[in-house]
């Protein structure tokens, strides 16, 4: 592979505002891979991606912005919620985190996605109209070394379908989605089931082959 070896300037930077998915990627992530990681602070709005909201004509009005959890780390910066084909979508999602992180970063989007729906994003009680009840939960994580440079997309699925809500309600739609196979709604499994057979542990699954195979050695732990 072309990236074999490569030098990356400080660990790859994790950008998300959903602390139950960082919770499950660093379960799913251990060790594995050098990251760190940003928080996203839903109060500071557009003002700081003037030249996305040119760039891109598929803005939604608004962006979320990042602060990093780490100590004494002020860094801010903000990632606008985006609208389009779910990879492009997180490509661009990371193009513009690498490039205000100023640094390899990783993003991830997920959707619920519905068959009666032909497999578009929606809200689960639209489907209370279809007898076909089967969905797919679907994972993008999209890695950009560095600002500039063309972002690597890693998509994880996992058919099931919806049911009324069991289980724990505090990660969205876990209590609604019944994985092919199981009896238990994702909300009702062991964490660590869930990110066995999870879209996302699928989709990190490629991120951790990647990262293997790639031999990525990070300069510092960008953690100054
Ligand atoms: O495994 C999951 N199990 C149940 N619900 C989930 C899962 N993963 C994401 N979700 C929910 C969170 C959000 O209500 C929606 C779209 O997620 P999504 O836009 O990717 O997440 P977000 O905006 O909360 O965080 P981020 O800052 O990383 O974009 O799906
Ligand atoms: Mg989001």
């Amino acid at each position: 592979m072309s990236a074999a070896g490569r030098v990356l300037p400080k660990a790859v930077t994790f950008v998300t505002g959903n602390a139950k998915k960082l919770e499950e990627v660093r379960a799913i992530l251990g060790s594995s891979i050098p990251f760190q990681s940003l928080k996203l602070d839903r109060e500071t709005l557009l003002s700081f991606c003037p030249a996305a909201s040119v760039a891109l004509p598929r803005l939604q009005p608004y962006t979320t912005s990042i602060r990093s959890s780490r100590e004494g780390f002020r860094t801010r910066v903000s990632v606008p919620e985006l609208q389009g084909e779910p990879e492009d979508i997180s490509k661009e999602k990371a193009r513009m985190a690498a490039s205000q992180v100023n640094g390899p970063v990783l993003v991830e989007d997920t959707c619920l996605c519905f068959n009666a729906l032909k497999g578009l994003p929606g809200l689960n009680n639209l489907l209370k109209a279809y007898e076909d009840k089967s969905a797919f939960a679907m994972c993008i994580f999209s890695l950009a070394l560095a600002p500039g440079e063309e972002p690597i997309t890693f998509v994880g699925k996992t058919a099931g379908k919806i049911v009324p809500a069991r289980g724990p309600s505090d990660f969205g739609w876990d209590p609604v989605f019944q994985p092919d196979g199981f009896e238990q709604t994702y909300a009702e499994m062991p964490k660590s089931v869930k990110n066995e057979i999870s879209h996302r542990g699928k989709a990190l699954a490629l991120v951790k082959e990647h990262f293997a195979s790639a031999f990525y050695t990070v300069q510092s732990d960008g953690s100054a």
